[in-house]
């Protein structure tokens, strides 16, 4: 069953296929039509013709005019039948048929699961976010996703708005009071007493709450569910409080890039004769780890070249699980949607970028790993994390991920940022650009900790990078990475 989340891929699919649907139904609705008319001219046929029979009589008396009459009748019911079953128009609904999938809830589901990724992960009140109708769908969700928490969040505010938007009928009070019910149950807490306290109208759903109480509890105690843990704990438990912290806050309120005597930009020509006339555009961001910017170093008829080979084959990110055998789709870790692009398919373009990247980073790329391209929507993040490998898990061939080379495809604004907690560091997303740090220490290839980084949660917008890793072998390093 197809995964339908928030990248532009995905919505730009949905929209495509919702819009194939319509295309048929409108074909359907004509088909309909046309039939419709036939019908109706056909009886107003049939009547004349009666009529005219009627007037002339003489034809119950001629032996040949019964027969012929009476095989003009039953042409008419054949006739009608055909018309009225219509084999045309339920043909045209065969199209449908194939995209049948769409009729389901879970269409929404992974964008409620972003937007609740969101408002934990950057604190927004429910408050600030939707109108009664929205936040009665997102307590329902978080009802189905064990998130008794949400659904206080959402419900409280669902009742709250459904008061103040004069009632709308998409609130079901019932179906409201029955969610935190449930929740109450559920985690041994009445949340059902903040709702009296703080609703105008709790008198009338007193009565009610006791019912749904007693009911709840009789079901769900039966019941060993387990509760979903939030993003924000999947982020503790993976690196710790202190970082999980630091990385929140820095991806809420960022950081302004001061200029030090360590950190300036510059026209760099690395010593090339022809990028006299071009040279990059170096921003420094950090010495130690050396991380950069190299600004407008991939061109827009690249990007748009790059978007297009890999639109159509992009598929949801995985993560390794902890004992690094498996694939896992966890989107509390990484949320997205990755294609690795077959320089094959492009050889002619990638040759020029291979070029291009060793000029400004001075490493050779024959050793690298595909290109590889990520598309996050709302919601889309990438917890925080080392690129390198841990000791033993390297490339037999190649070594480790000695430098990151991440290019942006999309502007990102305000968010979206690529974060180095443990420095704090973000980089924004900025087309064309890209961010280079090394992840080993270049003097004996050991992992570099304070490289970690995640990409912050996205409050709006798309963004698209492409990433591509430089290994150890084959470049000009001071150690041998088979002996470390
Ligand atoms: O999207 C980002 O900003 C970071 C991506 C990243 O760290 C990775 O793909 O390894
Ligand atoms: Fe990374």
């Amino acid at each position: 069953i197809q995964r339908w989340h928030t990248s532009q891929i995905m919505l730009t699919k949905l929209y495509d296929v919702q819009n194939d649907h319509f295309n048929v139904l409108d074909n359907y609705a004509n088909l309909e039509t046309k039939r419709l008319e036939e019908l109706k001219n056909y009886v107003a046929a049939v009547y004349e013709w009666r009529d005219n029979i009627k007037t002339k009589k003489q034809f119950l008396h001629d032996h040949m005019d019964v027969f012929k009459v009476m095989t003009q009748m039953l042409q008419h019911y054949f006739q009608i039948d055909d018309l009225i079953k219509n084999k045309k128009s339920l043909e045209a609904f065969k199209d449908i048929d194939e995209h049948k999938d769409l009729s389901g809830e879970h269409i929404v589901l992974l964008a409620h699961r972003a937007l609740r990724r969101l408002q934990l992960f950057y604190a927004i009140p429910a408050s600030d976010m939707s109108a009664a109708c929205e936040c009665c769908v997102m307590a329902k969700y978080c009802l189905e996703g064990n998130d008794p928490y949400g659904v206080l969040d959402w419900a409280v505010e669902a009742y709250g708005k459904w008061e103040s938007e004069g009632r709308p009928e998409c609130v079901d009070p019932d179906i409201l009071n029955y969610y935190i019910v449930s929740s109450s149950v559920y985690t041994g807490f009445n949340f059902m007493n903040l709702i009296i306290l703080s609703g105008p109208n709790y008198q009338e759903y007193t009565e009610k709450f006791e019912r749904y109480y007693r009911l709840m509890k009789n079901e769900l105690f039966e019941l060993e569910k387990e509760s979903t843990t939030d993003i924000m704990e999947v982020y503790e438990y993976s690196i710790g409080h202190g970082i999980a912290n630091d990385f929140r806050n820095l991806c809420k309120h960022g950081v302004s890039r001061t200029l030090t005597k360590y950190s300036k930009c510059r026209y760099q020509t690395n010593n090339l004769f022809y990028r006299i006339l071009m040279p990059f555009k170096e921003e420094d961001i950090n010495s130690e780890p050396l991380i950069k910017i190299y600004h407008d170093v991939l061109y827009d008829d690249e990007i748009l070249k790059i978007k297009t080979l890999a639109l159509e084959k992009m598929k949801d990110a995985k993560v390794k699980s902890v004992d690094g055998k498996n694939y896992l789709l966890e989107e509390k870790t990484r949320s997205g949607q990755v294609y690795w692009i077959f320089e094959v398919d492009a050889v002619e373009y990638f040759d020029a970028l291979n070029t291009r990247i060793e000029s400004f980073t001075g490493f050779s790329t024959k050793t690298a790993e595909r290109y590889q391209i990520v598309n996050y929507g709302l919601g889309g993040h990438y917890i925080p994390h080392h690129d390198s490998f841990a000791k033993g898990a390297e490339n037999v061939k190649f070594g480790n991920r000695l430098v990151t080379v991440l290019f942006y495809l999309t502007d990102v604004q305000n968010d979206g940022y690529t974060s180095f907690p443990m420095l704090n560091i973000i980089a924004p997303a900025e087309k064309g650009a890209a961010l280079v740090w090394n992840n080993l220490h270049m003097s004996n290839g050991q992992k570099f900790y304070e490289t970690l980084h995640g990409s912050c949660p996205l409050l709006k917008g798309n963004k698209w990078i492409m990433t591509r890793w430089l290994y150890e072998e084959g470049q000009h390093l001071p150690y041998n990475w088979k002996n470390k």
